[in-house]
């Protein structure tokens, strides 16, 4: 990019940063704003943005962690403003009487959690009626991968600069961040460094797969449903249910609750024997629900189709018969089955899950939905962007719902999305129909499958 005089990104910055500080506090002059101060460009952040607040008549108290090492430039700008600088051991009662305290610990230089110096500030700072503004990044989470090792702050806003981070994206510390702002500061990441992508509307209105002139239902393709057990039958007619307003132009049922299946959703093609009899598909979905019979999960995993398995599907696999898949594999484990596929703790791939996605990625060289408080989908191999869905919601967290999603994922990759489109895609309308379900109050996986018509719309405009 063209040459900046030095520090002009910093003040860039520091002017978005003080700007979000000012709407959050309404009235600037006479309130009470204290910055915690870390010994890298973070601070010196803070420390410009307190000089803007200061000299619109805030009283601004900087709490140095590192005193001998705080930005100096910042430094003298604040009191060149008539703010002040202290050492941490008012800190606490300072952040305590706030109204706004500025988080400027630690941005994307940031290791490990926060430092035991910093601990009781940021227990005061939970305790404290101020807002919390973070810089950059909530100070103690891992800025590359979401994960939170020991205390971090939380923070009601974080005022980001250039690009969204993936510790602003992916849980844990993405509900350490609260609402989070971007500010423009004339940097983009380069394209190859791009860790994460997270779909949009128009991103998505161009993956969804709409039926031309010429199209028959075979010709949009049919997805295969290899789902539900007498004992579980319901997996069968909610997986249906995701598949019928996935695109497909049809939906083949192959397995055990065929009646159960007809009785709700009489446009099924419904078929008595396993999944190899059941006749012609462009993708099988196989898994929801479907108790402890592994030939179904064979059969399917032996087509030269695409495939995605959920639920017991993913523990009845064979391992190497999906590695040595030419079709590709798209497999969608929620955080416990993804633990037990890793042999980890459940624990483990929730505090990280970007590193979870992509090690299940390059294991079964299949592409990987992992399902949660927030999705994300890694292509085989695990290398390259991982996609972050934006559209989830805490409602989604209810019985059947992921039945659903593997039916419309699949109905998206029968008809014609590559695995992660189909993946990202079938996530992003989830969510959508989720919130279009919930607005407020609790819903049924039914419910869900049932708004996915006004998702498509939405997304459509
Ligand atoms: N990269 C850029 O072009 C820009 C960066 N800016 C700011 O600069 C920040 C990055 O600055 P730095 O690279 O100086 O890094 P940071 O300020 O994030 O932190 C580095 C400093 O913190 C210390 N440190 C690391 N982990 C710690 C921990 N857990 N507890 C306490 N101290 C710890 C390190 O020893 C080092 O001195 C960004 O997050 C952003 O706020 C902005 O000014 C805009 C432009």
């Amino acid at each position: 990019m063209a040459r900046l005089p030095e520090g002009a990104l910093m003040q860039r910055a520091a002017a978005g940063l003080a700007a979000a500080c000012a709407d959050l506090l309404g009235r600037v002059y006479g309130s009470r704003v204290v910055l915690l101060v870390g010994s890298g460009d973070n601070g010196g952040d803070a420390l410009f943005a307190g000089a803007r607040l200061a000299r619109r008549g805030a009283g601004v108290t900087a709490v140095l962690l590192a005193p001998g090492r705080a930005h100096p430039a910042g430094l003298a700008a604040l009191r060149r403003a008539g703010g002040r600088a202290v050492g941490t051991a008012a800190g606490e009662e300072l952040v305590e009487k706030a109204d706004l305290v500025v988080d400027g610990i630690v941005g994307i230089g940031g290791t490990g959690g926060l430092r035991a110096e910093a601990e009781p500030l940021a227990g005061a700072a939970a305790r404290s009626r101020a807002a919390v503004v973070a810089v950059d990044l909530p100070s103690g989470v891992d800025p590359g991968t979401g994960e939170v090792r020991g205390t971090a702050l939380r923070a009601d806003l974080t005022v980001t600069f250039g690009t969204h981070k993936p510790g602003l994206l992916i849980d844990p510390a993405r509900a350490y961040a609260g609402v989070v702002r971007l500010v423009d500061i004339g940097l983009a990441p380069p394209r190859d460094a791009v860790e994460l992508e997270a779909l949009q509307h128009a991103d998505v209105a161009r993956l969804l797969p709409l039926p031309a002139a010429e199209s028959d239902k075979y010709r949009r393709g049919v997805v295969g449903i290899a789902a539900g057990s007498s004992r579980y039958p319901g997996a069968a007619v909610l997986a249906v249910a995701g598949a019928l307003r996935g695109g497909a132009g049809a939906v083949r049922y192959a397995g055990p609750a065929g009646d159960a299946v007809i009785a709700r959703f009489p446009e099924t093609l419904v078929s008595g024997g396993g999944p190899r009899r059941a006749g012609r598909v462009q993708a099988w979905v196989v898994g929801p629900g479907a108790g402890d019979d592994a030939a179904p999960v064979a059969e399917v995993l032996a087509a030269d189709v695409p495939v995605l398995i959920d639920a017991d599907g993913l523990r009845l696999a064979d391992p190497e018969a999906v590695r040595g898949r030419a079709a590709p594999t798209l497999m969608t484990p929620h955080a416990g089955e993804a633990a037990a596929l890793l042999g980890v703790s459940r624990e483990e791939v929730e505090g990280a899950r970007l590193a979870s996605v992509r090690e299940l990625a390059a294991r079964y060289a299949a592409t990987v939905l992992l399902k949660g408080s927030t999705t994300l989908v890694a292509a085989p191999g695990g290398a390259g962007a991982v996609r972050v869905n934006p559209t989830g919601t805490s409602w989604l967290a209810t019985a059947g719902s992921g039945d659903v999603l593997s039916g419309l994922t699949g109905s998206l990759l029968a008809a014609g999305l590559r695995p992660m489109d189909a993946a990202s895609t079938g996530a992003y309308l989830h969510g959508l129909s989720a919130r279009f379900a919930a607005d407020g109050a609790p819903v049924s996986a039914h419910d869900v499958a049932e708004n996915i018509p006004r998702a498509w719309r939405e997304v459509r405009g």
